[in-house]
């Protein structure tokens, strides 16, 4: 059940978008609503207000919108993970499955020091597969997880239960059944 009822309901939902079958999560009506946003951001910052967050990962691109802003109130650094061939400097790379295609993200291989304490953003997590991804790679350089954050859970895709096997701690804001 919808956790955030308010934040529920600004979220537009658009049946088959981008393709048939799919119903869309537009998060845009939520972010254009200044309480909405404002709330939205603050309920992700809330439990890792004390966990001494180095750095906040957000997925390209709406993981770029909440990740920035929940970076900005947790005082800590923003890390872009951004889809391949975008970022000027040594890359790691992961590819990985979506509810609607295949893709692959990269981060820079100085963007988070051995040790860091890395919190991982996103506007929605589907399948799991760009937040596993993202989780390989802050790995991969070093990073210590400690936590995974989403507005929006689609359990029934299985993505949120699947990092919790692999031992993540993964909250969300508002979950949208029977997709
Ligand atoms: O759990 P998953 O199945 O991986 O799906 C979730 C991802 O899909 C969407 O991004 P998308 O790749 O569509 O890119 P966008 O933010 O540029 O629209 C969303 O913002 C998540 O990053
Ligand atoms: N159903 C959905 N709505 C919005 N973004 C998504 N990303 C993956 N699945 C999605």
């Amino acid at each position: 059940m919808s956790q955030n009822p308010s934040l529920r309901e600004r979220v537009r939902s658009i049946p088959d978008y981008p393709k048939p079958g799919i119903i869309f999560r537009d998060i845009t009506t939520l972010l254009q609503d200044p309480a909405g946003f404002r709330e939205t951001v603050d309920l992700l910052v809330a439990p890792f207000e004390a966990s001494a967050v180095d750095k906040v990962v957000g997925v390209e691109a709406r993981g770029f919108i909440i990740g920035g802003a929940v970076a900005h109130q947790l005082h800590a650094g923003f890390v872009p993970a951004r889809k391949m061939g975008k970022l000027p400097w040594e890359t790691v790379s992961a590819e990985y499955d979506l509810e609607y295609g295949t893709d692959a993200i990269q981060i820079h291989t100085d963007c988070i020091a051995r040790g860091e304490r890395v919190l991982l953003v996103d506007d929605l997590i589907a399948t799991g597969g760009s937040a596993g991804a993202a989780l390989d790679l802050i790995e991969q350089v070093g990073g210590s997880v400690v936590g995974c954050s989403f507005v929006i859970d689609l359990p029934d895709l299985g993505g949120s239960a699947q990092l919790r096997e692999r031992g993540y701690a993964v909250s969300s804001l508002i979950e949208f059944e029977g997709d």
